[in-house]
């Protein structure tokens, strides 16, 4: 490690113990004094104990305030328990409060309250470090907040003001609030009345639902700010400049999963609080290249389809929804017929079956980032062995019959499935993998899905197989040769059909719909871009858990 100048060191009594307390540019630091002269009557202080110190990375300090030791009165006028009785000669006392990593990625706000012998030294630490967090780039100071009232388990307002609220005034943190009122609400008003100059970031609280809905907002509001046309699907599109934080607060809470490694709103809020930044690619979708919606998540026809538009008549349910429509479609098992026809992403790194996930500081999506927005023609690889894929202008084409056909542009990592649908996708490499889950037994089904609740490859399976794409399209049989409208005439013959040719299969076929990001598309036809990095998150990725606790000998001292 780097050697930093001290900026400031003393020793400062933290619970009944001196430490010797020092800050440089990047790390807070305090160690205990171990000499047995220097403890505080009362303190119980073991001899034979070494304090490994306590490092806290200044990026990671939250605020820091003047502590009123005859009132237990912080400076921003919140009462706080009195960490120590004041003794005499330390009568005045500052507490930093700082990011505490937890297990499963949780992030905690913790607080240490030093006292100090006199008010000028106290005052010196606390601008010296308030001058530190200022210099800090990419804090937000202003945001936009949309609660969904309604998402999840319907608690969306509760946890921002109880969870949430109270740590943004602690950072100093200004908010405008919109609790919406209606769906798209949150949309429309980012779309043409919100004042965006005035913000650094928007807040959505909700589920993957509500944050499409802000992405849709916010990345046609830069659309036009620009002059770009997202109706074309060969438009580049302008990457927005606000970055947006999730509170989760919905069913699934993928996004905010993959991209925190956890659905919990303390941690959401201090990501954003610390202003970090995770940029994420966006699928769009377009129908006879009329534009229909983004995607973020997962882009799911056949098994995922049905199973949201089962869903959508139970939302009284609330997340439980899922399970029990699950469990109706697997039951159902229907399969469906089409072409799948795709762009492979041949020129970037990695694979959807590489070992090593997306995680934070990702180097592929790095490296990938480099390759976007070029538009080089993709060579063809046809598959040798397989009959039913072919060559058509440098797309990849596969007609077969499918239980599901998924695109995934990043893990879709959720509690459900804390791997994801795709555990090496990437979240901003330009890539999505496309899934193709074959007609198969339903037991066989069963197995596909089950690995998706532990570390098994769900991939390893003959029915599957997987492509990184940037491109994708999908024609369902029954579009294949007329309008969509006279086949759905004919689809009525179609859907009571029993599939004859594998009786032991027992699965009929049918039409679906796609299911993009809990959204059901209203048409089967689709083609489909990823567009590498166009908005961004106040997240950074997944973390490593640390192989050791990183405890630095006190820097410059
Ligand atoms: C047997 C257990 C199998 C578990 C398989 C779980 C795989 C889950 C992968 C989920 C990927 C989710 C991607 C995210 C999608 C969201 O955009 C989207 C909207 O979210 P929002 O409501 O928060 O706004 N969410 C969804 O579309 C929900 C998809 C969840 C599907 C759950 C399916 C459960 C299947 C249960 C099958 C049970 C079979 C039992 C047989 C005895
Ligand atoms: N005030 C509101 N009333 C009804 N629906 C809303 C409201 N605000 C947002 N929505 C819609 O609710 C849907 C689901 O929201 P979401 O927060 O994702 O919850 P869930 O994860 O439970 O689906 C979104 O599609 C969003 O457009
Ligand atoms: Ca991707």
């Amino acid at each position: 490690m780097e050697k930093q100048p001290r900026l400031l060191a003393s020793q400062l009594l933290l619970k009944n113990c001196v430490f010797e307390v020092s800050l440089n540019r990047v790390f807070l630091t305090w160690k205990e004094v171990s000499t047995k002269k220097k403890r505080v009557s009362g303190s119980i202080h073991h001899p034979f104990k070494v304090d490994p110190g306590h490092s806290v990375r200044v990026s990671e300090v939250l605020a820091v305030g003047e502590l009123d030791l005859d009132s237990g009165m912080k400076e921003d006028g919140r009462w706080q328990k009195m960490p120590q009785k004041p003794t005499e000669a330390y009568p005045h006392a500052f507490t930093v409060s700082y990011v505490e990593r937890a297990r499963h990625h949780r992030w905690r706000c913790c607080d240490v309250t030093f006292h100090c012998q006199e008010w000028a030294l106290c005052q010196q630490w606390v601008q010296t470090i308030r001058e530190q967090l200022a210099a800090l780039t990419g804090r937000p100071k202003h945001l936009l907040v949309y609660i969904n009232p309604y998402g999840g388990k319907q608690q969306g307002k509760r946890i921002y003001q109880q969870k949430v609220a109270p740590l943004f005034a602690r950072a100093s943190i200004s908010t405008d609030v919109i609790v919406t009122e209606h769906a798209n609400h949150a949309r429309d008003h980012l779309r043409t009345e919100a004042e965006l100059k005035q913000y650094d970031g928007v807040v959505c609280v909700g589920g993957d639902g509500m944050f499409s809905e802000i992405v849709h907002g916010l990345v046609s509001r830069t659309q036009t700010d620009n002059g770009i046309d997202q109706i074309s699907p060969e438009e580049k599109l302008v990457a927005c400049t606000l970055r947006i934080g999730i509170i989760p607060a919905g069913s699934t809470d993928c996004i905010c999963y993959a991209t925190i490694g956890i659905n919990d709103p303390v941690t959401s809020a201090l990501h954003i609080i610390v202003g970090d930044t995770q940029p994420m690619d966006v699928c769009s979708v377009h129908h006879n290249n009329a534009f229909l919606r983004y995607s973020l998540s997962l882009l799911g026809y056949g098994f995922y389809g049905d199973v949201l538009a089962d869903s959508e008549r139970k939302r009284w349910m609330g997340p439980a929804r899922y399970d029990f429509s699950g469990f109706k479609t697997f039951m159902t098992h229907n399969y469906y017929e089409g072409t799948v026809s795709f762009q492979p992403a041949t020129d970037t790194l990695g694979t959807p079956r590489d070992k090593s996930p997306c995680r934070a500081g990702c180097l592929v999506c790095l490296h990938n980032k480099r390759l976007c927005p070029e538009h080089s023609p993709a060579k063809c690889m046809a598959d040798p062995d397989s009959s039913d894929s072919e060559c058509e202008g440098g797309w990849r084409v596969i007609r077969g019959k499918f239980l599901a056909i998924n695109a995934a542009s990043m893990s879709c990592a959720c509690p459900r499935s804390p791997m994801g649908l795709s555990p090496a996708a990437h979240l901003a490499d330009g890539t999505a993998d496309l899934i193709l889950v074959r007609k198969c037994s339903r037991f066989n089904f069963l197995r596909h899905l089950l690995r998706h609740t532990s570390k098994d490859d769900q991939f390893d399976m003959t029915f599957v197989e997987v492509h990184r794409v940037k491109r994708f399209r999908f024609l369902p049989r029954h579009c294949q040769n007329d309008s969509e409208l006279d086949l759905r005439e004919n689809g009525k013959r179609l859907f009571s059909q029993i599939c004859r040719d594998h009786p032991a299969c027992g699965c009929s076929p049918a039409f679906s719909s796609w299911n993009c990001d809990g959204e059901v598309l209203p048409h089967a036809a689709i083609e489909v871009r990823v567009h590498c990095q166009l908005i961004r998150l106040f997240a950074r990725g997944i973390e490593d858990p640390p192989v050791f606790e990183e405890v630095p000998t006190p820097c410059g001292i």
